[in-house]
């Protein structure tokens, strides 16, 4: 049968695999849950194995040690060499499989080809009539082209209705005229765009005869395809260094007066005809399509980067030795401290909760998506609230737990060498891109607020909001039951959020009927307003935690699962608990009780602390860093990572002769006078 942690192996360092001897569960068992099958989680190991043995696709030293042209240069190499062994590797048709690889071969900090992938092709797929597909989806899908998505400008993200690039339909020549018309208009960020992109469906506000008609999309060939020149009334360039994601090529560009034919405005759901006749979609943000597929996706993304992070600090925790617990023993391994558990297990567990979400989120996004293409667009309400919040809460949380875990590796969590603080520049662009954090927040506040009117009304809602119309109890049964279900958590998260949605409703109604303008209003509530959306979507990510636990049959992974579902709704209990606290929902004695429970909860993970985080199987090669090495050796592996440094190329550096000495002399001369 083997070892029930599949990481071990002769040689690694003994306080590693004595935290791996303890695991209850078998890790590429739980691989499956995470991943969500077996064969996707053997998947990514085949594809793991495939790579090692290509030498070529090695990073050539570690990407700390890269300046910012050697990351864009290194991650376009490995493209050019991906491409020879592509279909070798992994099934092109699938997402995750193509996710992983990048993540192996290149990480987390771009590629030439990051938007193509992740935007590019997906709006062509929605919104591109089937001619226009055979003119662009099939070349870009084949690599012919590489495109981006260009929506942001230098003035405008938030607010798409306001973008200023326009495009201007011309019935004499059948042609639209995009242009830039101030320096604000400029697009500004879009990836790839800088450098590496000759195509980019660019969104511009359409006018014909002088008629706004808001944010559409059109296709611009921005470059020559075999010079890569620029083209003709288009400036194009990279918009500088960013906090991280450096080999990625984040771009500015600026339109004079372009034009194009009538027919490259991405038509599938919108028209405008040869005589300037706008047609209209079945749903007025069918076009935001492109936008919705990467929210949906970035549970699972935000996910990895979390579970990177932890894997590395974990996995050091548990062979850094510092101090005493009993004075009388050795040093303890960190991981003993009750207080480094606290810090890092809760993460673990929201990392397992955004991959359920995500799951489920996903599988709705491909309920919508499948029916958007026959014009049905009922869902697309619930989709948009859901991923708005989510995308918002996961960000944010996600956040928080990376930079606990670059925390509790001390000194050593602040080097590049344990890559932690690459992972967390990368992952916090997600607080912003696709939709700023707070926007998104109240993006989910409009459904809710429908959701409570109706409720009001005495309606009844369903689905997501569901919660809103069932009977509630006016106290917590948490610790009042001898049942031990989680049932009673959910019901307190359900109270919270229910009581904070009507809380927002409720102010937002009076203003309204002292006479404040909606808008006003509105935002005079908003913070209220951001709190309910953070409580419904906190309240999603718990139920479906529980939804996965419930579903698993395997009773060891069943029971590993159940443990950390456990601490995860102790945890965020009494996170969220003083608005539960607010009303006399919950007692004094009951937040004894939840304390209580989760500090055993953080004793019932010890055990398998290594293993939870060993289950996610991720390489070396992916995770890039010298703490987080699967084999614990890491302190002879931090002194030959050092070695890269280019400063370390000779024992003096010129400065010494142009600045230090000269200081020094000085100083020494000023001192004997
Ligand atoms: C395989 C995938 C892997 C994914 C990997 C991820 C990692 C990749 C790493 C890096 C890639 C980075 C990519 C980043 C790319 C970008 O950032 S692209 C730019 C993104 N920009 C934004 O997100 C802009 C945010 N703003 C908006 O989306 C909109 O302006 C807005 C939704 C905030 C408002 O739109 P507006 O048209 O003004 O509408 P409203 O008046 O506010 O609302 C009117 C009603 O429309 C509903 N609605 C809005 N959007 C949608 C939608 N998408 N679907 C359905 N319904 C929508 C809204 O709820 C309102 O409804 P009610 O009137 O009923 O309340
Ligand atoms: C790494 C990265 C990659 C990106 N890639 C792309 C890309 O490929 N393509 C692309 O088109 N764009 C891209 N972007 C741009 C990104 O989508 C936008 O920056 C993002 O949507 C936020 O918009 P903004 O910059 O206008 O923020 P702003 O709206 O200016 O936000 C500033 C502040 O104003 C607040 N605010 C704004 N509006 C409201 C409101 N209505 N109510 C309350 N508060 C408000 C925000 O909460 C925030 O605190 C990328 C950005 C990053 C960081």
């Amino acid at each position: 049968m083997g070892n029930l942690n599949k990481e071990i192996r002769d040689g690694d360092h003994p306080d590693i695999t004595e935290e791996r001897l303890k695991s209850t569960f078998d890790t590429h068992k739980m691989a499956a849950q995470i991943y969500n099958s077996q064969r996707a989680a053997d998947r990514r190991n085949e594809i793991t194995s495939a790579v090692l043995k290509i030498p070529e696709l090695q990073d050539i030293k570690p990407l700390p040690f890269l300046s910012r042209e050697e990351k864009v240069e290194e991650a376009a190499r490995k493209i050019g060499i991906l491409s020879e062994h592509l279909y070798d590797l992994v099934n092109v048709n699938d997402g995750a499989e193509l996710y992983h690889l990048n993540n192996v071969v290149i990480g987390g900090e771009g590629n030439p080809l990051a938007l193509h992938g992740v935007m590019f092709i997906p709006v062509l797929q929605a919104q591109a009539t089937d001619e226009q597909k055979k003119k662009w989806l099939y070349r870009a899908m084949k690599r012919e082209i590489i495109g981006t998505y260009a929506q942001t400008e230098m003035g405008h993200g938030s607010n798409l209705r306001k973008l200023e690039t326009t495009a201007t339909y011309d019935k004499a020549t059948e042609e639209f005229v995009l242009n830039s018309p101030t320096t604000t208009s400029m697009k500004w960020w879009p990836g790839n765009l800088g450098k590496s992109t000759n195509y980019a469906v660019v969104v511009a506000t359409l006018i014909i005869n002088e008629k706004d008609y808001g944010p559409h999309s059109f296709m611009v060939q921005l470059r020559d395809e075999n010079t890569h020149k620029p083209l003709p009334n288009i400036e194009v360039g990279d918009i500088g260094p960013k906090m991280a994601y450096n080999a990625t090529d984040n771009g500015f560009l600026k339109l004079n007066h372009l034009r194009i034919p009538r027919t490259n405005m991405l038509m599938k759901h919108v028209k405008v005809e040869k005589d300037g006749t706008y047609i209209k979609p079945p749903h007025a943000k069918m076009s935001y399509s492109a936008m919705v597929h990467v929210r949906a996706h970035m549970n699972n993304t935000m996910a990895y980067f979390l579970a990177s992070s932890l894997t590395i600090a974990v996995r050091y925790s548990s062979i850094r030795r510092q101090g005493h617990i009993n004075p009388k023993e050795p040093e303890v391994k960190v991981l003993e401290y009750q207080t480094q558990q606290h810090r890092l297990f809760p993460h673990i567990a929201r990392a397992y909760a955004f991959s359920f979400a995500g799951a489920e989120t996903v599988r709705l996004y491909e309920k919508v998506k499948k029916d958007m293409e026959s014009g049905e667009t009922e869902l697309m309400a619930d989709l948009h609230a859901l991923t708005s919040g989510l995308k918002s809460v996961v960000t944010y949380l996600t956040m928080q737990g990376i930079e606990q875990a670059r925390q509790s590796c001390g000194g050593h969590g602040y080097s590049m060498a344990s890559y932690i603080s690459e992972i967390y520049g990368i992952a916090i662009g997600g607080c912003t891109y696709e939709g700023e954090n707070m926007v998104m927040l109240l993006q989910l506040a409009r459904y809710l607020m429908k959701a409570a009117k109706a409720v009001k009304e005495g309606k009844k809602v369903e689905g997501l909001v569901g919660y809103l119309s069932a009977p509630d109890n006016r106290h917590s049964l948490i610790d009042r039951t001898p049942e031990k279900s989680y049932d009673t958590y959910l019901k307190t998260f359900e109270h919270i959020a229910r009581q904070q949605i009507f809380r927002a409703f409720d102010k937002l109604e009076k203003m309204l009927t002292s006479g404040l303008p909606h808008s006003e209003a509105w935002n005079k509530c908003s913070v209220e307003l951001t709190r309910a959306s953070r409580l419904h979507t906190r309240l999603f990510i718990a139920q479906a935690f529980a939804r996965r636990v419930h579903d698993v049959v395997d009773f060891h992974i069943k029971e590993a699962l159940d443990d950390l579902l456990h601490l995860h709704l102790n945890y965020e209990l009494l996170d969220v608990a003083s608005y539960a606290l607010e009303d006399g929902h919950l007692c004094g004695e009951q937040m004894n009780f939840i304390r209580s429970e989760l500090y055993r909860s953080l004793g019932k993970i010890r055990p398998n602390a290594v293993s939870y985080v060993d289950a996610w199987e991720l390489s070396d090669m992916e995770l890039r860093s010298v703490l987080g090495r699967r084999d614990g050796h890491v302190y002879e592996n931090l002194y030959k990572w050092a070695q890269n440094s280019s400063l370390n190329r000779t024992d003096v550096l010129p400065v010494f002769e142009k600045y230090l000495k000269p200081l020094m002399m000085s100083a020494r001369k000023n001192s004997k006078l």
